[in-house]
């Protein structure tokens, strides 16, 4: 069974029709890719999956259970994790403060008035800060971490919530080469070990080609072609609506300068 069912989805915002009809399956331990040039409905699709927008019309369903007409927060309570394209984190904190916020909050407990933050849930957060290779940085304060790092953090809050699907907002965005490799690395590995599905919109197609199982390409909010990287990248229409806009469908990511595959390592 899929995890997520999506069919027949529309979002129209005046007579612009953002979403037109999308219908896709996406798969338990998959990483999937939303694809299109701007303006194409990736934005308006992601804010339907986690509630923030009520879509025109259509069924989102996530193992059989239909989420449209739950509130944001219920669905992230079913599982529907999201990391932003600009990390949200709180930078006065430390790293590993951050993750015992979301630990906490996500049991849903009430600080006790004596007891402060730093004593409770510290081993399962530094558990998840070594699932995110950063366990050395638990006690330094996230406003000090290179902009890698602090998209790790993020990722660390994202899984202490226990999300059966991510929904990942242009994860690599503002990052250099070598760390959206191992930001990406990081996450497939996620997916491959947790079981956890993952689906991202990206507009580095070197990234999206090396790391996605599958792909969604969409064009002025239709869904114009799926499927993996070979059959993407030799679309007929995919090719039609990027035409002219510099992007390259490269094979495959590769450590800049060595040539070599890329690593989870840190
Ligand atoms: N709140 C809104 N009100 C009116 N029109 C909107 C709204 N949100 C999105 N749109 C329109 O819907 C269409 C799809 O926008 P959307 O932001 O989903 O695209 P996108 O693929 O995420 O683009 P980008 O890659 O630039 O972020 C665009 O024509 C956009 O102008």
């Amino acid at each position: 069974m899929s995890l997520l069912t999506v069919e027949s989805l529309n979002k129209s915002f005046g007579g612009v029709r953002a979403v037109d009809d999308v219908s896709f399956e996406l798969p338990k331990g998959h990483m999937m890719a939303l694809l299109g040039p701007n303006g194409a409905g990736k934005s308006t699709c992601f804010n339907m999956l986690n509630g923030q927008l009520v879509p025109s019309s259509g069924s989102i369903r996530m193992e059989g259970e239909e989420l449209i007409g739950k509130r944001p927060r219920d669905i992230w309570r079913l599982g529907v994790g999201r990391t932003f394209q600009i990390a949200a984190v709180f930078n006065s904190m430390s790293v590993v403060e951050n993750v015992q916020m979301a630990l906490f909050s996500h049991q849903r407990r009430l600080l006790r008035f004596f007891k402060p933050l730093h004593r409770y849930d510290r081993e399962p957060a530094l558990e998840l800060l070594r699932l995110v290779g950063i366990e050395q940085y638990a006690d330094k304060p996230c406003s000090t971490l290179a902009y890698g790092d602090v998209k790790r953090v993020e990722l660390a809050i994202a899984m202490a919530h226990g999300p059966r699907l991510l929904l990942m907002d242009e994860p690599c965005a503002g990052m250099a080469p070598h760390e959206r490799n191992g930001l990406m690395a990081l996450t497939r590995r996620l997916v491959d070990e947790q079981g956890i599905s993952v689906l991202f919109t990206e507009h580095s197609m070197d990234v999206v080609f090396s790391f996605a199982d599958s792909m969604l390409v969409l064009a002025r909010g239709k869904l114009i072609a799926a499927g993996d990287g070979n059959h993407i990248r030799h679309h007929p229409k995919v090719k039609e609506v990027y035409f002219g806009s510099g992007k390259t469908f490269e094979e495959d990511a590769r450590e800049p300068n060595t040539g070599a595959p890329v690593s989870t390592e840190h």
